[in-house]
């Protein structure tokens, strides 16, 4: 047994399992690198504080569309479930899929989550953009939502569930729903810990000098008592703006964004002194007012006064109320947190109008929950506050839909389905839940009860509810009765809540006159935030609009929901989590189950009984035996007999009868038959979706069979076809070439011939005229270079990008700054026109290694970028992202313009190309191939600077107007009448 210690993928094909069997497998695993195990279906993975290599692209192939059982157990495995069950592939049936990942804070959920986005992208590549855009999301949101915790140095201090938008199995859009952003963070943080990440990264860049920020040492809100290193901070301040390109915001946009981080770390320092008659005014030696107000873009008087008191209307009058300098001090943090809480709201907001499916509706979707994880700050001499008390109700809420999944639906289906079974007991947290969210009596409703009541303490809050909790085995009230201090039994274990400031927090109200002030601001993105209200569940509220070719995006406030306004932040953190879990219901649920293996974050250590205490309270040894005994997989008779008559009789009826033959003759053993279903375990299916992708194979290759005999018949028909145009073609070539020399009698009576050119061949034809008299001699016709037939350009778009004049359009409209040499007043001596891969390569021919060109696109409306490699051309897509800025395919770093992106490749490498570009191709002097660009009235013009456009001629790619030129010199542009 010891020498199979550690090689078991699938726990629950131990028969006989214990908790001291269960520690030592996945201990033993762990410590051999292998951190995923299954429970049939369900995933484990213990975080192995290292990096391990275990996620390059071969592991990303490997797991690519096969069955679980024959590969080992991995997170790129349930990706792929999850693909193929979204999909319908080896025999699953299409539908939602919905990955909840749980765990204590720090055991791996945001790395597990980005590491499913990152190979469900790679699964369905499709559109880059997009799949670039939606892998960015990610460190932005982290950027502005995690901050560094005792129990994590990256902990998502806010929810996410992110729901990845799919049309036929293609990715088409993304949508981020965000859950409680802990934003008390921002104006005080525990010891050893930080606020969020951004105000540091902030610093990692000249940006700060521009806010007039000195050092991060000298902000109040933020706690630097560690060093920050200056190169670490420097590249994540890079990669968060790079983040910002990709998705798609823009300059004024990222702008606004960094000048609201610099006047909240303002605000933070500014302080109040109490004047002789006890008002307050801000302190006047700090600079820090006149710098929140110039970068909050309102007036400092206004921000002094709405900071220093407010105004009570009574029935005649307007009172002046004077601030405390306590109160003053709240107005000012509520101000703050008010800021960043509105801002993390649009900046998800935004990402949602930027990701939103754009002309294919979106039929399915996989959604991945990663919610903050189980917290205790006690252990670590810290306390917990209403946010640990939300977030630890976040858990419970999660623990409850696992069990609810795992063992009450399940096991509820087998006695209803006269299944024989002994029950399998599991711990229910709905008493918890209770405790949390029950109406009148709850947890939640006492505390709104104590807002609304007007001498509501937190003291009295805690009073009351070791009152009305009397006697609940869950609810522990404090040995000292002085202390608002409260414990609950939660299904992780005992957690002491500490409850400063909880009716402040719950309220979350912000003076009217600050609310007043930041709508006033002239700053946009201020405005627009402060306009916006706050809905049922506490995310802010606007509207997007975007088009893609007018690069259009605007967000507007929604008009205000007054009553939703009026919610505590407990109850809309309680309608959030209900809408979460309807959403979790709709779906197919596949767990993921993190855990931590120590407290100090540290790789190769295992505390085994840390570890033992986390795989018992999530229930693990439970759900290890109903995944043994259990069947997973439940399909009624008639979806039984619909996805798997293929293997006995395509004509089979729906029985029960019929689902037993077909279990039968597959030779498959342990399944069960209730009243209604059949009762399948995971080999089952497995085994009976390779013998369907058996069956299908053999089909397909009797199709295939039979196609190719019918082919070959075709395909002699067609020869023979081809023979007789081709002796057709030539006796025209003969009639057409006694034409030219004027022997016209050799055209049949009653017809006309047509000689056209389209592109550079001309075309002859011969047509019969039905009506003609009979002795109406015979016609020819030479007609002019026909063009395509334009398309009406309308105002949103530039019609088909296939169409030239469409193309022509888009670029006159939308494009001829982008190429242009301001100084030189002519276009870029690396820009050509339309021309083709060929016709870029016959350019490029003679060039040396590294000359380049940007040429607009014949297909897209788009560039590319060709240049001349060591033994051929090499073609780049140049994607203009919805911020205008550009991006090579496949590339990273996104370009404020064409002549940055092209001044970067001289000076770096392409990542898949040892060189870097060297020098433009240029136009050959009397030559041009981009004249047909600008049009009859050139841009130039247009801007009354005349153009340095050399004369007509030659194009590469335009070779019509070249053989306009000289067809027209050989066939006048003329209808003549013979005869
Ligand atoms: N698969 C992994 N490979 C390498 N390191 C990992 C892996 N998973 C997690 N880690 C390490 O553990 C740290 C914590 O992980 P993560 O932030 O995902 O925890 P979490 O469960 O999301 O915590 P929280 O609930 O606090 O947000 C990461 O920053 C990373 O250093």
């Amino acid at each position: 047994m010891d020498s199979e210690r550690g090689d078991i993928e699938d726990l629950s094909t131990i028969a006989d399992l214990d908790e001291d069997i269960l520690l030592r497998e996945i201990s033993s695993r762990y410590l051999q690198d292998k951190i995923y195990t299954y429970v049939g279906d369900i995933l484990i993975a213990v975080n192995p504080f290292k990096d391990i290599d275990i996620y390059g692209p071969h592991y990303s192939q490997m797991y690519k569309n096969i069955p679980q059982s024959s590969r080992p157990s991995h997170i790129y495995a349930v990706a792929d479930a999850a693909y193929q069950a979204l999909t319908g592939h080896n025999g699953k049936t299409p539908g939602n899929q919905c990955i909840i990942i749980s765990g204590e804070s720090g055991a791996g959920k945001t790395e597990s989550t980005k590491l499913l986005i990152k190979q469900i992208v790679e699964l369905c590549k499709g559109n880059t953009q997009l799949e670039q855009q939606i892998l960015k999301v990610s460190p932005l949101l982290e950027a502005f939502g995690n901050a560094q915790t005792n129990l994590n140095d990256n902990s998502s201090r806010f929810g996410k569930y992110i729901q990845l938008k799919f049309n036929d199995g293609h990715l088409v859009g993304g949508k981020i729903s965000e859950y409680l952003l802990e934003k008390s963070r921002l104006v005080g943080q525990g010891a050893g810990e930080q606020n969020f990440h951004i105000f540091y990264y902030l610093f990692g860049s000249d940006i700060h000098r521009k806010y007039l920020l000195s050092a991060p040492r000298h902000y109040k809100y933020l706690n630097s008592s560690k060093s920050t290193d200056l190169k670490s901070i420097q590249e994540q301040f890079e990669t968060v703006t790079s983040a910002m390109d990709s998705v798609g915001f823009t300059d004024d946009e990222q702008e606004n964004v960094f000048s609201i981080i610099a006047s909240i770390l303002h605000l933070g320092n500014i302080t109040f002194t109490v004047q002789e008659d006890e008002s307050v005014t801000v302190t006047e030696k700090t600079e820090a007012l006149l710098m929140a107000a110039r970068f909050l873009e309102v007036d400092s008087e206004d921000l002094k006064e709405s900071l220093c008191y407010t105004f009570i209307q009574t029935k005649r009058e307007k009172l002046r109320r004077n601030y405390t300098k306590e109160m003053a001090e709240d107005a000012r943090d509520a101000m703050s947190k008010a800021l960043y809480g509105r801002l993390f709201g649009w900046i998800v907001n935004k990402i949602n109008c930027l990701l939103v499916p754009e002309n294919q509706a979106a039929n399915l979707e996989i959604g991945i929950l990663d919610i903050f994880g189980f917290e205790d700050f006690t252990k670590d001499g810290g306390h917990n506050s209403f946010e640990q008390f939300c977030i630890n109700l976040a858990n419970e809420q999660l623990q409850y839909f696992f069990n609810r999944h795992v063992f009450f639906l399940e096991q509820e289906e087998y006695r209803k389905e006269g299944i024989a079974w002994t029950e399998i007991q599991c711990v229910d947290n709905k008493p918890l839940l209770d405790l949390f969210l029950g109406k009148p009596i709850g947890i939640l409703s006492i505390l709104d009860e104590e807002n609304r009541f007007p001498g509501g303490t937190d003291q009295s809050f805690v009073n009351k509810l070791t009152q009305v909790m009397e006697g609940n085995e869950n609810f522990l009230k404090s040995q000292q009765t002085n202390k608002p201090v409260f414990s609950i039994n939660h299904y992780a274990g005992n957690v002491v809540y500490t409850c400063t400031n909880w009716l402040e927090k719950n309220r979350d109200t912000l003076p009217e006159d600050i609310t007043t002030l930041l709508r006033s601001s002239s700053n946009l993105l201020i405005k627009t935030i402060f306009k916006a209200f706050i809905s049922r569940t506490g995310s802010l509220a606007l509207q997007g609009r975007y088009s893609r070719n007018h690069v259009v995006f605007q967000q507007t406030p929604i008009a205000m929901d007054t009553t939703a306004n009026k919610l505590t932040v407990g109850t809309q953190f309680k309608n959030s989590l209900n809408i979460l879990m309807e959403r979790m219901t709709a779906s197919s649920p596949i767990f993921i189950r993190c855990f931590k293996p120590n407290h100090e974050k540290l790789p190769e250590r295992l505390e085994p009984e840390y570890l033992r205490n986390q795989l018992l309270y999530t229930g693990m040894l439970q759900t290890i035996e109903i995944r043994r005994r259990g069947f997973a997989v439940r399909p009624t008779f008639s979806q039984f007999i619909q996805k798997y008559k293929i293997l006995s009789d395509y004509q089979m009826k729906e029985t029960v009868d019929n689902c037993i033959t077909i279990l039968k003759k597959s030779f498959l053993s342990g399944w069960c038959i209730g009243e209604s279903k059949v009762f399948l375990k995971f080999k089952h299916v497995e085994k009976l979706t390779q013998m369907l992708d058996e069956r299908i194979k053999s089909v397909v290759h009797m199709q295939r069979v039979v196609r190719g005999f019918v082919q070959r018949g075709r395909y002699k028909k067609m020869k023979e076809k081809i023979l007789a145009a081709k002796l057709e073609q030539e006796k025209i070539e003969a009639m057409k070439a006694n034409i030219l020399q004027g022997r016209y009698t050799e055209l049949p009576p009653k017809s006309v011939a047509t000689i056209s050119k389209t592109d550079n061949r001309s075309v002859f034809e011969v047509v019969e005229l039905q009506n003609a008299k009979s002795d109406e001699s015979p016609d020819v016709e030479f007609l002019d270079d026909i063009p395509a037939p334009p398309t009406p350009p309308n105002s949103a778009k530039f019609g088909p990008a296939d169409s030239k004049l469409s193309l022509k359009e888009w670029f006159r409209k939308t494009q001829i700054h982008n190429v242009r040499d301001n100084q030189k007043d002519k276009f870029q001596d690396w820009f050509h026109g339309i021309i083709s891969r060929r016709d870029a390569e016959k350019l490029l021919a003679n060039k040396l290694i590294g000359c380049f060109l940007i040429r607009v696109s014949e297909s897209r409306f788009g560039y590319t970028l060709s240049f001349k490699a060591e033994n051929r051309c090499r073609h780049y897509i140049i994607e203009q992202l919805k911020n205008r800025k550009f991006i090579i395919i496949g590339e990273t770093k996104i370009h404020r313009s064409l002549h940055d992106l092209v001044s970067f490749y001289k000076k770096n490498k392409l990542s898949n190309w040892p060189n870097c570009l060297t020098v433009p191709c240029g136009q050959n002097s009397g030559e041009c191939d981009y004249s047909d660009l600008i049009g009859s009235q050139t841009y130039f013009e247009m801007e009354n600077t005349p153009p340095q456009v050399p004369p007509r001629s030659y194009t590469a790619k335009n070779n019509s107007s070249r053989i306009n030129n000289t067809a027209s010199h050989q066939l006048p542009a003329t209808t003549r009448k013979l005869n």
